[in-house]
C-alpha cells in the first residue's frame, strides 16, 4: 500500500531532492508536468472528448509550473490547450516555461472565463493552481478562478493537490473542487485519501530509490517505461 505523505514530510522530500540529491527544480518540474500531460491524455483521449480545448489554471509556485510544463506537453500531443496565470513569479524558470507556451503559441487568458464559456468552450480544466504547500483558506484573488473550475461542470484535473483542499485532511466543510482525475507527484498526499473522481495517477517518476527506502514511500511499480502510474 503506498504511503499518503503529510504536508512536512512532502516538503522535507522536496528540500532533499534538491539539497542532497542535487536536483533542479527544472529538472523535476519537466518530469512531473509531462507526467501529467501523459495521465490526461492515457485518461481523455482526444477521440473521447467533444472537442480538444482545455483550460489549464497555473498557481504562483512550483504547482502552476508544472501546469506550464503540462501545457505544452499536451499541445505536443495534439491537444488545443489555452492558460488562466494571473499571478506571475518573477524568476527566470517560470518567465522560460511562459516564453515556451508562448511560442507553442498556446494562448494567455486575461480573465477567468464565465461559467457557461468554459462550460460551452472547454472539455477540460487542469488545476494547477496550488500544491502541497498550501495553507487554507484560499486567498481572495484566486477564489474566482477556483470557483469557475467549481461550478462549470466541466471535467477537472487537479496536479498533486485538489485545489483549495487542506494537504492532510481534505475538502473544506463548506465544499471544494471534486476532480475527475487527480495526479498525485511522487507520493500521494494524506488529502488523497478523501478522492472520489474516477481516475488516481501517480506521476513524477524521479524518485530515488535510497530516498523511498528513507520516507517508506512503498511506491508501486512504474509498468515498463512509463512515466505514470494508475494507483
Ligand atoms: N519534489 C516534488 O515533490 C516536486 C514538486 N513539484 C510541484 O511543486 C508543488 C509545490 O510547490 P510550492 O512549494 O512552490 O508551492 P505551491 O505551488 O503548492 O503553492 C505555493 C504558492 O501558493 C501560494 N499560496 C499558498 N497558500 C495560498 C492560499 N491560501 N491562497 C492563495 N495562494 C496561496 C503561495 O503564496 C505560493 O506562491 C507540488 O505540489 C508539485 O506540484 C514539482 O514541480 C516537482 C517536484
Ligand atoms: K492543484
Amino acid at each position: 500500500m503506498v504511503k499518503f505523505l503529510g504536508q512536512e514530510e512532502a516538503i522535507n522530500i522536496d528540500q532533499e531532492l534538491f539539497n542532497v540529491y542535487k536536483f533542479s527544480v527544472d529538472q523535476l518540474m519537466e518530469l512531473a508536468g509531462l507526467s501529467c500531460a501523459v495521465s490526461i491524455a492515457k485518461c481523455y483521449p482526444q477521440c473521447k472528448l467533444n472537442n480538444n480545448n482545455i483550460l489549464v489554471f497555473c498557481g504562483p509556485g512550483n504547482n502552476g509550473g508544472d501546469g506550464l510544463v503540462c501545457a505544452r506537453h499536451l499541445k505536443l500531443f495534439g491537444y488545443c490547450p489555452s492558460i488562466f496565470y494571473p499571478k506571475r513569479t518573477d524568476k527566470p524558470l517560470y518567465q522560460n516555461l511562459t516564453t515556451q507556451c508562448a511560442a507553442m503559441e498556446i494562448p494567455f487568458l486575461t480573465d477567468v472565463p464565465s461559467v457557461d464559456t468554459l462550460a460551452a468552450d472547454y472539455s477540460l480544466l487542469i488545476d494547477a493552481l496550488f500544491g502541497f504547500s498550501f495553507k487554507p483558506p484560499v486567498r481572495p484573488e484566486f477564489v474566482p478562478a477556483v470557483e469557475a473550475m467549481q461550478k462549470s461542470g466541466v471535467l477537472v484535473c487537479s496536479v498533486d493537490i485538489p485545489s483549495g483542499w487542506n494537504v492532510e485532511e481534505g475538502e473544506p466543510e463548506t465544499g471544494g473542487l471534486q476532480p475527475d482525475l487527480l495526479i498525485s507527484l511522487t507520493a500521494p498526499k494524506k488529502c488523497a485519501q478523501n478522492f472520489r473522481g474516477s481516475f488516481h495517477y501517480l506521476g513524477g517518476r524521479f524518485v530515488p530509490p535510497s530516498l523511498a527506502q528513507k520516507y517508506q514511500l512503498d511506491l508501486p511499480e512504474y509498468p515498463g517505461t512509463e512515466v505514470c502510474v494508475k494507483l
